[in-house]
């Protein structure tokens, strides 16, 4: 089974090549490619798969070539990865697969298309909104800390820190608690922390993430794209420009009427065999 290995700041997957949708890929044999000791290593696999040859895909097949089909890596689905997404084009353009002919090129997700341009070195991907739709709280450590439920293709809850609270400090050695009645298909967390001023964006925050089906990632796109959403809120505004800092590097969120641009590095590592027998054995 060929694959690359690829991250957005930090954020990592391992690729699989699958245009025809031939791959028996199950819950197990992606956990165990994932896993960091015995396998390839990575926060997630994505199948790239011709929307018309997988099942999430077809009614897409008209407005995206190409699916996304992001596991996470304990071999559970998500409707979006965002980082994943930018990766996904990374690896279609690197590739020939998709061209890079100046207009915005469409991904098929579970979570509808998105759409990817080449921003010099970054690749940048136009998803849905951010929805903002509850309180909630997360619990951590002894802590409860009061946040806001976010659709972003996935949800999301983001927790501001308190004013003295440490963000590096945090233990996300453990999965965070949240309230199932709201979040019935699990969560994945957001911790965030004001930044220091950033030119030419309109705020600059701080953000760890505890991914559902993940544990603790360097970066979760989608998870940028709730903080900044959230940030804007708390600064009075609709729309605007939010540098986020993840642990893996800076992702630039903009929050237009009707859509949010993600944009950061997106890069290719490495590229290989494996052997799935080898693997799950
Ligand atoms: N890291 C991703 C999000 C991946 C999916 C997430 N763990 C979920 O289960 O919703 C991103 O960059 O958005």
């Amino acid at each position: 089974m060929e694959f690359t290995k690829g991250h957005g700041t930090g954020n990592d997957f391992v690729i699989l090549p699958d245009p025809d949708g031939a791959l028996d890929l199950t819950p197990e044999l992606v956990a165990a490619i994932c896993d960091r000791r015995r396998g390839v290593g990575g926060d997630g696999v994505l199948r790239v798969v011709r929307a018309a040859k997988h099942p999430d895909g077809a009614a897409l097949a008209g407005e995206a070539e190409w699916f996304m089909d992001y596991w996470n890596s304990d071999g559970s689905f998500a409707e979006m990865c965002g980082n994943g997404a930018r990766v996904f084009v990374r690896y279609l353009l690197a590739t020939g697969l998709a061209e890079p002919d100046g207009a915005a090129l469409p991904v098929a997700t579970r979570a509808g298309v998105v759409r990817a341009r080449v921003e010099g070195d970054a690749i940048a991907v136009e998803m849905r909104r951010p929805r903002l739709y509850d309180a909630s709280t997360a619990a951590l450590g002894g802590l409860t800390l009061p946040g806001t439920a976010v659709d972003v293709g996935n949800p999301h809850l983001v927790c501001p820190l308190p004013a003295g609270l440490d963000l590096a400090a945090l233990d996300l050695g453990r999965a965070p608690d949240f309230d199932p009645a709201v979040f019935p298909a699990g969560v994945n967390v957001e911790f965030t922390a004001p930044g220091e001023p950033v030119a030419g964006v309109d705020g600059h925050v701080l953000m760890r993430v505890y991914e559902r089906g993940s544990a603790e990632t360097l970066s979760c796109g989608t998870g940028a794209c709730a903080v900044g959403a959230v940030a804007l809120r708390d600064l009075g505004r609709d729309t605007g420009v939010m540098a986020v800092d993840v642990p893996g590097g800076r992702l630039t969120v903009t929050v237009t009427d009707d859509t949010c641009w993600l944009s950061g590095p997106a890069v290719l590592v490495a590229a290989g065999a494996l052997d799935p027998a080898t693997l799950t054995r």
